[in-house]
């Protein structure tokens, strides 16, 4: 049976000597979504990504990745899609090269998918990969990973680097590629903007721990803004306070409860993570 689950994480943890990438995470994310990864810089989403694709190991806990350990086997591996954070290709190779690259590692490659999508992004064949743009070799390398045609896309930030138009265009066509594949994908990325028009799915991950994970939709209707002290309003949860008004989270009544945008939940779950982890380090340093 297909698993509903593009990613199921249980207790993850991935440490780098004493440094923790990853605490504890669990997270289930169902299928047939665009799913937003954000958080800080140093927070841990390149280490979710490359753990999902494989290239790294946990430390303890699990992760499976459609079903199955990540990068399981070739199989498992034409599966998913990745695009790393700098979108690498090979500067000496044309793109058509890398076309044929393509079809000829990867078993289910569509080339008229492939083909098509270079010219509709008006990439020439015979250009060196090195000397294209950093828009176009993001275009470049979302279409290798989506001519895979695979059941799941992972983007490591792609779009960073990008000019406004540009990144609109590769945002564009990310939501093509999904629609056209019926694929689910995760991206990670700083840009909220970006997050808010493409993504129906959210985890915000800071300081190596999950904050907040869901749907888009129902974490809009389930956060509100309050006015004054809602920590005494029984059945509500306070996320963040400053300035006399709150960003609370719970689906009690509140008189004037006002709704927020997905930019201001972010930023609040951000915020209380980065005071209980100065508290926490705080309290690690005392206790040393
Ligand atoms: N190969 C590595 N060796 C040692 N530490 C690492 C390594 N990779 C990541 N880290 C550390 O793990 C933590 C999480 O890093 P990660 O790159 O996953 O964060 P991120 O959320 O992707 O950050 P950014 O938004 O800046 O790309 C950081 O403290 C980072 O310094």
């Amino acid at each position: 049976m297909e698993t509903p689950h593009v990613l199921h994480a249980e207790r993850l943890t991935k440490r780098y000597g004493r440094r923790a990438a990853l605490t504890n995470c669990d997270l289930m994310i169902p299928r047939g979504h665009v799913v937003g990864l954000v958080g800080p810089n140093g927070a841990g989403k390149s280490t979710l990504l490359q753990l999902a694709c494989g290239l790294i190991r946990p430390t303890s806990g699990t992760l499976s990745v459609l079903g199955s350990r990540p990068a399981a086997n070739a199989d498992h591996l034409a599966r998913v899609g990745f695009v790393a954070q700098d979108t690498p290709v090979y500067a000496s190779f044309s793109v058509a090269d890398h076309l044929k690259m393509g079809a000829w590692l990867n078993s289910s490659w569509d080339p008229a998918l492939a083909n098509r999508r270079i010219a509709e992004v008006g990439l020439d064949p015979a250009q060196k990969a090195g000397r294209l743009s950093g828009g176009q070799r993001a275009q470049l390398a979302m279409t290798i990973a989506a001519a895979k045609r695979p059941e799941l896309l992972i983007f490591d930030e792609p779009a960073a680097a990008l000019d406004p138009l540009a990144r609109r265009g590769f945002m564009h066509s990310l939501v093509e590629f999904v629609g056209e594949l019926g694929a689910s994908a995760v991206l990670s990325s700083h840009l909220l903007s970006d997050v808010e028009q493409v993504c129906d799915y959210l985890v915000v991950l800071c300081d190596s721990r999950i904050q907040v994970a869901g749907p888009v939709r129902e974490l809009l209707a389930s956060h509100h803004r309050i006015a004054g002290d809602p920590a005494r309003i029984a059945g509500v949860e306070v996320i963040w306070a400053e300035h006399g008004r709150a960003l609370a989270r719970g689906h009690a009544a509140v008189p004037g409860a006002e709704p927020v945008a997905l930019e201001e939940l972010v930023l609040a779950y951000m915020s209380r993570a980065a005071v209980t982890g100065a508290v926490s380090r705080g309290s690690a340093a005392v206790a040393r």
